[in-house]
């Protein structure tokens, strides 16, 4: 959709840039507004993506992750299918640069997570925008919507039940509408420097 990449290379723009100090302060913020989140949720795991580019970094909270004993999934990307396989992650020295340069995880060195037996308790997405009833705009491989059909799978499988869908950005990464298609899925929260904002969406 030629309107989706126009919008794409406007908000990677827009994020490129934000003063390096400042994303830094910001990315802080929102780690510890997502540490309070899942504090108060009492979960035992959470999986996030690991940064890269200009993203809100998420180095803190996976560090918060290891430190208080929860159980931190990463994904590593399959470009043939466009899919992603989780693994959970002790150390930084798990991961290695995968397709595209992000770091991920060393499938000869974490643990690969089979989704159909244990299911992240809450997942941490990233965005290039985000509006308020949840939208989200990605880099446009349909990697977090395909992995969503699949995890939406499991759970039905299992009886048991989806985990929040939490988008994490900065607050300059807001926009007034992302063009949705039918397969876009809604994150269910945002959450930003300034803290959390439910979107209504499930
Ligand atoms: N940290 C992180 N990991 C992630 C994602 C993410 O957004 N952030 N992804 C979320 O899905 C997946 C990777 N998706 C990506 C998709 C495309 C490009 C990319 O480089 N695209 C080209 C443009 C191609 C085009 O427009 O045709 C580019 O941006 O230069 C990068 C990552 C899985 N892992
Ligand atoms: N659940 C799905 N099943 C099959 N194909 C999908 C699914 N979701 C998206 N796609 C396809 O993937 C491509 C990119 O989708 P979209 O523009 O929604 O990506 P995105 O959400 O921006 O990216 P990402 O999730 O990787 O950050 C589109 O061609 C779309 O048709």
């Amino acid at each position: 959709m030629e309107r989706k990449k126009q919008r794409r290379n406007a908000a990677a723009a827009r994020r490129d840039s934000l003063p390096e100090q400042q994303r830094k302060t910001w990315s802080e913020a929102a780690c510890e507004a997502a540490v309070s989140w899942l504090e108060h949720h009492r979960t035992a795991s959470f999986m996030v993506y690991v940064s890269f580019r200009t993203e809100l970094d998420t180095s803190l909270l996976i560090e918060w992750g290891w430190q208080s004993g929860l159980n931190v999934i990463v994904p590593r990307c399959i470009p043939q299918d466009r899919s992603m396989e989780l693994f959970a992650i002790r150390d930084w020295r798990e991961l290695k640069p995968g397709a595209y340069g992000i770091l991920e995880p060393d499938p000869t060195k974490a643990i690969r997570l089979d989704i159909d037996k244990e299911m992240p308790e809450a997942v941490f997405v990233p965005g290039l925008a985000f509006d308020r009833s949840g939208g989200r705009l990605g880099y446009g491989g349909g990697y977090y919507d395909r992995f969503r059909d699949r995890l939406a799978a499991s759970a039905a499988n299992a009886g048991g039940a989806f985990p929040p869908w939490i988008g994490l950005g900065y607050e300059a990464q807001w926009v007034e509408a992302v063009p949705m298609e039918i397969h876009d899925a809604r994150v269910s929260a945002v959450i930003t420097e300034q803290g959390i904002y439910n979107t209504g969406a499930v």
